[in-house]
């Protein structure tokens, strides 16, 4: 239920050009209880895209489902072209998609520098993306080089929110899908956070799905953008477009 005026067949180059991340009519849920209607989406190669919507309109669920934490019902999810149906959680990670889940998924007894080795863990397993080093993380997130050796349930919100992010991006992904990083983040620090995560895409050159409650900041760092309402997708476009669109917040 795409609103007319937005869709990608819009874009000079048409809607499948430089796709890397296709997300093809899918319904998704738990058990009996389907989340996710007809839900179709796509990143192109050099895109952050943002996914909104209020509480409950099912933007984790999407993001599981591309993490292939949960199956799909119905529909197909591709990533550089190949199905991730059926993949399972550990193998679509070793293909190069992370997730960065909401509550930041970190271990809180293990350091920071053994959080950041467990994503280290899973770029050994692939031999084809280009290293993503400690020093990487360190330099983009230098509270966490201070505190390399303590626990990180020690750490503040925000600092465990790095610590998310850098064991993610150790594992030298190709595509980060990001659910709510600026949780828990004083408001002057989430505006850092989402430069940072820009920051990030420029250099590693990675694609970036970003589920985000803070609209006008995730739009100032995304391409494009879609609207979730219930499960289904019930606005998309460019983020300027959507920034300068009154329209926009009655969908939340
Ligand atoms: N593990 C689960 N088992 C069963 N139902 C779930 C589970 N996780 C989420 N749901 C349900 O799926 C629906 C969508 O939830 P989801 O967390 O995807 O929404 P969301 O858009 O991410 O919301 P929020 O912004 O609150 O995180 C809700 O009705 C929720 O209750």
């Amino acid at each position: 239920m795409t609103e007319a005026g937005t869709s990608l067949a819009s874009t000079p180059d048409g809607p499948s050009s430089n796709v890397v991340l296709e997300v093809q009519s899918v319904d998704a849920g738990y058990g009996a209880h389907t989340v996710l209607r007809d839900v179709s989406l796509d990143v192109r190669e050099g895109e952050i895209i943002s996914l909104l919507g209020h509480n409950g309109a099912g933007k984790s669920t999407l993001l599981r489902a591309i993490a292939g934490a949960i199956g799909v019902a119905k529909g197909d999810i591709r990533f550089r072209g190949e199905s991730q149906i059926g993949h399972g959680s550990a193998r679509v990670a070793q293909d190069g998609i992370a997730l960065v889940p909401q509550g930041r998924g970190i271990f809180p007894t293990l350091t920071i520098g053994e959080n950041l080795q467990l994503g280290a863990g899973v770029a050994r397993r692939v031999t084809d993306r280009p290293t993503v080093t400690q020093d990487f993380v360190l330099d983009l997130f230098p509270a966490l080089a201070r505190r390399l050796h303590e626990e990180a349930g020690t750490l503040s919100g925000g600092q465990q929110q790095m610590v998310a992010i850098g064991t993610a991006l150790m594992a030298s992904p190709r595509f980060l899908l990001l659910d709510e990083p600026s949780t828990g983040l004083a408001p002057v620090l989430v505006q850092t956070m989402l430069d940072q995560i820009q920051a990030v895409h420029r250099e590693l050159e990675i694609g970036v799905l970003i589920v985000e409650q803070n609209i006008h900041e995730a739009l100032r760092v995304s391409d494009r953008a879609y609207v979730l309402r219930l499960g289904e997708i019930v606005r998309e476009g460019p983020a300027a477009t959507l920034l300068d669109d009154p329209d926009i917040w009655g969908l939340f």
